[in-house]
């Protein structure tokens, strides 16, 4: 019997119970106060029941009517972008009409956010294209098909994946960091030691802001707070040379990573870019490190560019996060660019430095971190589900060329074939040459299937039993009769053999893993053995071990 489990989550994620099953896949509603109901059916549905049953990570905030689900963060960008969900209510699917508004919506949102126009007009364009493109997946709602689409654009844009500290190969790894005035840079470099710290580093800090002797005393008393040792000259030395004796010391320490405190100006001016190069040549830094301030927006964006263009910068540190950003930075700054955030701050605390993972800053702006894993697990339980409908198919010789088909374009789609045959158990034998020589033929083969009815395809046997069909079909795909002839055969062989291979699995027989292989390569080379005698004038150029699996199929 089919297993099925339903579950509902209203007024709390711990308040979730089961209901008696219900015949749909899977639902889940976007409201502003939302009751989710997902409702999981096949084999799958205990596993999912479980998995989706597990407290909502995203859920921070409750009503007493409901669960609120909402990043802290960018709160204003958030809704912005739940207001084009809502214009979704009620589609069938994505297209280019109906997401016309919806976009805009996002383009008004992020502006907003403070995001330049060409960062947005790009983002909205590939969104757009994302989203018409994308295959409707059952149970799956369209509007929360496009915050996964969102999701991953927006991931994309901030860099997708997380840009790592790089260390020296040998002797001290050298942090160098820049950055305008009062932006957070010496909070920063406490920040980063104690977090080194904890990475089981030893570290030492070094004091090249000569211009603000405040900056001197409130490293230090950091210094003192993380437990790492601050190397200072005073105010008099040239912020190179306090840079090269701090290294040389460090060095003589063993001290595994120096990060320089340099000074701020109130804006980007000459002395303040060469007395940069002056210290990047007289420590030849790991990663010079331009920390921005997150409330300014696209600025800070415009400004790690023209770091960039003149120092030559690793990354940018992207400070006060947990102020009243609008997230126009966060978004902005790999595209404008091309490097990445590497870390974020998010408070005064030394505590308050955490990596930048594009991942999870997507999901908080969306605030639907539910709703992204609700989508990934039914792409998964579809894909399970398709997987089984092949295996019934099979089983019981109804496999035809709209079976064919879709196998065939999935495997066009990323080789899922392989996944799909992945699934049955023993079935991991189809190699990736295989794939690419199956990947060749699909579009030969299917210009052929294309031009048979719906009858044609549903029924292979109409095709097989008729020479004149077949050279309908020849005629208005633009091949030869032998090549439909060929394409027929390979339905039948790949139908006995997966047959085959399943009953020898059934009966714990060891199943012909070669010749399941052997029988997806989607054009095989099937030589024209012709049936002879009535067979021939009745089947044409089939092959009698074709003629011999219809027969088997027709009784
Ligand atoms: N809310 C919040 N405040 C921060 C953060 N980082 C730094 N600050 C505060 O911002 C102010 C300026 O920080 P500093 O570290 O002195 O900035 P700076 O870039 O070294 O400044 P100059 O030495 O003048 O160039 C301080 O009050 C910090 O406590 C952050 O992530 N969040």
């Amino acid at each position: 019997m089919e297993a099925t489990a339903t579950l509902t989550l209203s007024s709390s994620p711990a308040g979730a119970r089961r209901s008696p099953a219900r015949p749909t896949v899977a639902s889940l509603h976007l409201r502003r106060v939302p009751t989710l109901s997902f409702h999981l059916r096949g084999a799958q549905g205990p596993a999912a029941f479980r998995a989706l049953s597990s407290p909502f990570p995203g859920c921070r905030r409750r009503r007493r009517s409901g669960m609120v689900v909402r990043a802290e963060m960018f709160g204003q960008l958030t809704t912005g972008l739940e207001s084009a969900w809502n214009k979704l209510r009620g589609v069938d699917r994505l297209t280019k009409e109906n997401i016309a508004e919806p976009m805009r919506d996002i383009r008004r949102a992020l502006l907003e956010a403070d995001v330049s126009v060409p960062v947005a007009r790009s983002f909205i364009e590939s969104v757009t294209e994302k989203a018409i493109g994308t295959d409707v997946i059952r149970g799956v709602q369209p509007e929360q098909q496009l915050v996964k689409v969102v999701n991953d654009e927006l991931v994309q844009l901030m860099g997708g994946e997380v840009s790592d500290l790089v260390f020296a190969k040998t002797g001290p790894t050298v942090i160098l960091l820049a950055g305008l005035q009062g932006v957070g840079k010496t909070t920063v470099c406490a920040k980063l030691a104690f977090y080194l710290k904890k990475m089981g580093k030893s570290c030492m800090l070094v004091a090249a802001d000569v211009y603000r002797p405040a900056a001197i005393d409130q490293l230090t008393i950091l210094g003192k707070k993380v437990g790492v040792p601050v190397y200072s000259e005073g105010t008099e030395a040239k912020p190179s040379e306090i840079a090269k004796n701090g290294l040389k010391e460090a060095k003589s320490k063993k001290t595994d990573v120096v990060i320089v405190d340099t000074a701020g100006r109130l804006q980007v001016d000459k002395a303040m870019m060469n007395e940069l190069k002056e210290v990047k040549k007289a420590v030849k830094p790991t990663e010079i490190l331009l920390v921005v301030d997150a409330m300014t927006g696209q600025e800070a964006a415009a400004l790690v560019g023209a770091f960039n263009v003149e120092i030559g910068i690793t990354g940018a540190i992207l400070t006060k996060l947990d102020g009243d950003s609008r997230g126009g930075a966060a978004l902005s700054i790999k595209e404008v660019s091309g490097k990445p955030i590497k870390f974020i701050g998010r408070g005064e605390r030394v505590e308050d430095l955490e990596p930048f993972y594009p991942d999870r800053m997507a999901q908080r702006i969306l605030g639907m971190g539910d709703v992204l894993s609700f989508v990934e697990q039914a792409q998964q339980v579809m894909n399970q589900e398709d997987a089984e409908e092949l295996q019934k198919k099979i089983m019981s010789a109804k496999f035809n060329f709209n079976d064919f088909l879709k196998q065939t374009k999935a495997i066009a789609q990323m080789g899922s074939f392989s996944r799909i045959i992945g699934m049955i158990p023993g079935m991991n034998k189809v190699t990736p040459a295989q794939i690419r020589e199956a990947e060749k033929n699909v579009k030969f083969m299917e210009s052929m299937i294309n031009v048979m009815t719906a009858d044609e395809r549903e029924r292979p046997e109409l095709l097989a039993e008729s020479r004149e069909r077949r050279r309908r079909v020849a005629k208005d795909a633009g091949k030869t009769e032998q090549q439909v002839s060929q394409l027929v055969s390979q339905l039948f062989q790949m139908r006995t053999r997966m047959q085959k291979m399943m009953a020898g699995m059934q009966g714990k027989d060891t199943p012909d893993m070669e010749n399941l292989a052997e029988s997806i390569k989607a054009e095989e080379q099937v030589k024209a053995a012709m049936a002879t005698g009535k067979r021939r004038r009745k089947y044409g150029n089939l092959r009698q071990r074709d003629l011999d699996s219809m027969r088997g199929y027709r009784r």
